[in-house]
C-alpha cells in the first residue's frame, strides 16, 4: 500500500514537470515570438543561435527548479522523521500520565487531614504517600531527589489533595500540617556513606528543623529511626529497651548517630515543646520501587540473580537479618501514628536468616543456578538482627502479615520490569555499579 506522504511525493513530482514542462512552452512561445518579431536584429545582438541560448536559460531553470523540488523533499522528510520522534514521546507520555487517578475516599474537613511526607519520593516515603492518598488525606511530599525519585509519586501529580514540594528539609519549611512523617533520609548503607556529613545534617538540623514545625503548627511527628541504632547489637532479639552498641567514629556512625541523635531531639522536643512525637526503628525493609542502584542486599542479590551474575556476599555470610515486606511497614507507621504511644517501636519481621540463606532463597526464586560467592566483610558490619516485636504488638495491635516468599516474588517481579525498561534505554550494569560500591565502602 502507497503511505499518505509517498503519494504526495509522486504527486508533487508529476505537478514539477508539469510545470516546468508548461514553462518550457510558454519560453519558447516568448522567444518564438521576440525571434519572429525582430529576427534580424537579436540574431545580430546574440551574434550566434538564439534558440541555444534559450535551451540553455531553460535548462538552467529546470535544474534550479529540480534543486528546490530535492530541496523540499529533503525538508519533508527530515519533518516526517520529527513527527515520528514526537509521536513516540506523546505516546511515551500518555503511558506514564495516568488518565484516572485512583479513587480515593471521601473526607469531610473534620476527618480530612494535612499531612507532611518528608521523603515521600522515596521506596518507603512513596508507598506510605499511596496509602494516605488512597484514605482521602491531603499529602505534601518534600523531597531533595538524592535518592527518591518523582516517578514514584506521578500517579498523583495533578491530584488536588496533592503537593510535591523539592526541598531539602536541612533548609527551614514553613507550612501548616497536622501530622508530620518525617522519612527524609538516605537508608542504605552505599548510600548514607557516601557524604556522611550530609547523612549527618540531614538527621539532625533536618530533624530539627520537623521539629519545629511540629512545634509551631502542633502537629503530631513520627521520626523514622532504624534498628541500626543497635549498631552490632550484643543483645538478641533487639527490644527497645536495649541501648545498642554502635562505633562512633566508624563508617556508620554517621548514620546511626545520626539517628540516636534524631530520637534524643525528638523526645528533647516532647519534654520541653510538648510536641507529639512517634518513634519507629525500622528493621531491613524491602519492596518494589527500591531503586535499582540502592545497594542493598535485596536488590543487589536480586539484579545480580536476574542477570546471570555471581550473587556477592560481603563476608562469611553467617551475619543475620530479618526482613519486612514494604507493605507491612506501612502498616505500622500508620498505626504508630494513631496510637496513643509516644516511646520507640520497633517495626521489623523477626523471620531471621542469614545472609548465605538469603541468597540461596532469592537464587531459587529467580530460578537461576549462579555461584554465590564470598568477599571482603565491610565494616563494622552488625552480625545479628532480629526486632523484638512485642511492643508494637500489645499498643498498635501490629504484626507482619507478608511472607518472605510472596514479598520477594512481588520484588523480584518489579525487578525484571525495571530491568527491561532499563536495557531498553540506556543499559544498566548493576555488577559493574555494586563494584563501584564495593570500592566505596570500607572493608574490614
Ligand atoms: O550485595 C550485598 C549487600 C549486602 N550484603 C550483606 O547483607 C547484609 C544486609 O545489608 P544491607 O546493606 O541490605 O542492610 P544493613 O542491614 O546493613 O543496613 C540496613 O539496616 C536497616 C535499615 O535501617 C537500613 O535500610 C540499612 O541501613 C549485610 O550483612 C551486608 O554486608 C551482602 O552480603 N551483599
Amino acid at each position: 500500500m502507497i503511505k499518505f506522504t509517498s503519494f504526495f511525493k509522486i504527486i508533487f513530482c508529476i505537478l514539477t514537470i508539469v510545470f516546468v514542462f508548461a514553462l518550457y512552452q510558454n519560453w519558447i512561445k516568448n522567444a518564438t515570438q521576440h525571434l519572429g518579431q525582430q529576427p534580424s536584429s537579436y540574431a545580430m545582438e546574440s551574434g550566434g543561435d538564439a534558440r541555444s541560448d534559450v535551451i540553455q536559460t531553460l535548462s538552467a531553470k529546470v535544474k534550479e527548479v529540480v534543486n528546490y523540488s530535492a530541496s523540499i523533499m529533503g525538508e519533508l522528510d527530515a519533518a516526517k522523521d520529527k513527527i515520528k520522534f514526537l509521536e513516540q514521546k506523546i505516546e511515551t507520555m500518555n503511558q506514564r500520565i495516568p488518565k484516572k487517578f485512583p479513587t480515593v475516599k471521601f473526607k469531610n474537613y473534620r476527618t480530612k487531614k494535612r499531612i507532611l511526607v518528608t521523603g515521600g519520593a522515596g521506596f518507603v516515603g512513596s508507598h506510605l504517600v499511596d496509602r494516605l492518598m488512597l484514605a482521602g488525606h491531603e499529602v505534601i511530599v518534600v523531597d531533595n531527589f538524592f535518592t527518591g525519585r518523582k516517578r514514584n509519586v506521578e500517579q498523583w501529580i495533578g491530584h488536588a489533595n496533592f503537593e510535591l514540594i523539592h526541598q531539602d528539609i536541612v533548609n527551614p519549611l514553613f507550612i501548616e500540617v497536622d501530622e508530620i512523617y518525617h522519612l527524609a533520609s538516605p537508608a542504605s548503607p552505599p548510600h548514607y556513606m557516601f557524604n556522611p556529613v550530609k547523612t549527618i545534617k540531614t538527621n539532625t538540623i533536618g530533624t530539627i528543623n520537623m521539629l519545629g514545625l511540629a512545634k509551631r503548627g502542633t502537629a503530631r511527628i513520627l521520626i523514622a529511626s532504624t534498628s541500626e541504632i543497635y549498631g552490632d547489637p550484643q543483645k538478641h532479639p533487639q527490644e527497645e529497651t536495649y541501648w545498642g552498641y554502635v562505633n562512633p567514629i566508624g563508617p556508620r556512625a554517621c548514620y546511626d548517630e545520626g539517628k540516636r541523635v534524631s530520637e534524643t531531639l525528638s523526645y528533647a522536643y516532647a519534654k520541653q515543646e510538648q510536641v507529639d512525637v512517634r518513634v519507629a526503628r525500622i528493621f531491613n525493609t524491602y519492596g518494589p520501587r527500591m531503586h535499582m542502584n540502592d545497594g542493598r542486599v535485596v536488590s543487589n542479590f536480586i539484579l545480580q540473580a536476574l542477570q546471570n551474575e555471581t550473587l556477592t556476599i560481603y563476608g562469611h555470610g553467617n551475619q543475620t537479618r530479618s526482613f519486612q515486606y514494604v507493605s507491612d511497614l506501612v502498616d505500622g507507621l500508620i498505626a504508630l501514628m494513631e496510637a496513643n504511644y509516644t516511646q520507640p517501636v520497633n517495626l521489623g519481621n523477626p523471620n531471621e536468616h542469614t545472609i548465605q540463606e538469603f541468597a540461596e532463597i532469592i537464587r531459587h526464586l529467580v530460578g537461576s543456578k549462579n555461584d554465590i560467592k564470598q568477599i571482603k566483610a565491610v565494616e563494622d558490619d552488625p552480625q545479628r538482627r532480629k526486632p523484638d516485636i512485642t511492643r508494637a504488638n500489645k499498643y498498635l495491635h501490629w504484626k507482619p502479615k507478608v511472607s518472605l516468599e510472596d514479598g520477594l516474588q512481588k520484588t523480584i517481579a518489579y525487578f525484571r520490569d525495571e530491568l527491561r525498561i532499563s536495557l531498553k534505554g540506556q543499559s544498566f550494569s548493576n555488577s559493574a555499579w555494586i563494584d563501584n560500591v564495593n570500592d566505596r565502602i570500607p572493608h574490614r
